[in-house]
């Protein structure tokens, strides 16, 4: 099962509820900071590129600089894509043959339409948010200006384009409580789906 979502519209709240549920979870963003740790090849491509300013003091990728940069200058955010998501498309391919043991494994990717790693799973969840309480939690939680939070959510999919290919959908609209039932409602409902395939 895939799970993807906009920006801050909540897909690590759900994920880590299913897996405390004892579900197997791969998140594509865990997996793209990993690949640019110090050392990593990812980094030293990203370094060559963009310049040595793209490092913090202690060799670490400055993130938030990084950030700043290529959601001002789209085509810069595309080189960054295109240097990273064959790199995670490999280690979520090695992932998933090593993640076997549950009855489903949850595949976290936000831009799951924009990389085409739709084509990995067998049913998509997305997490549906409103648009101004999306960019209210992209400001709060980031600590970014409304301007970048509205670049960055106009570089990803709509939410129309999202809710076209979800056979699930969560709407994050209530508490997180709330939010909690709907995660355990929709975990249930793909236990019995994996228990009727493999039955
Ligand atoms: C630009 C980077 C360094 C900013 O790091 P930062 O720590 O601020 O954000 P983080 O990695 O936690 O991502 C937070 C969210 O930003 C959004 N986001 C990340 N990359 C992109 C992108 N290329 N396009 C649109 N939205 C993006 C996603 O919704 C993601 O969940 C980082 O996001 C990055 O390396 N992005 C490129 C890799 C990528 O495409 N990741 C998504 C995996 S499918
Ligand atoms: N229903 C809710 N009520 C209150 N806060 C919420 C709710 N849903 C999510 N949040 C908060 O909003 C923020 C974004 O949620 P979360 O990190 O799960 O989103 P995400 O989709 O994983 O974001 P990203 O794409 O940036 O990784 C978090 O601080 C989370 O605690």
């Amino acid at each position: 099962m895939a799970l993807t979502g906009g920006i801050a519209s909540g897909k690590t709240t759900v994920a880590k509820w299913i897996a405390q549920q004892g579900i197997d979870c791969i998140d594509a963003d865990v997996i793209a900071r990993q690949i640019v740790e110090p050392g990593q090849d990812a980094l030293k491509a990203i370094c060559q590129h963009f310049g040595k300013q793209v490092l913090t003091a202690d060799g670490h990728l400055n993130r938030r600089q990084l950030r700043d940069y290529i959601f001002n200058h789209p085509e810069q955010r595309h080189w960054l894509e295109n240097c990273l998501h064959p790199r995670i498309k490999n280690l979520i391919d090695e992932q998933l043959l090593r993640t076997s043991k549950t009855p489903y494994t949850l595949l976290i990717v936000p831009l799951l339409i924009e990389s085409g790693f739709d084509k990995l799973a067998d049913r998509i969840l997305v997490v549906d948010i409103d648009p101004q309480q999306q960019l209210k939690r992209i400001c709060q939680r980031d600590q970014v200006v409304m301007e970048q939070a509205e670049q960055i959510v106009a570089s990803q999919s709509t939410r129309q384009e999202r809710l076209a290919i979800a056979d699930d959908v969560i709407y994050n609209d209530g508490s997180l409580a709330e939010l909690k039932q709907k995660t355990m409602a929709v975990h249930r409902q793909y236990l019995q789906l994996a228990q009727a395939k493999f039955a």
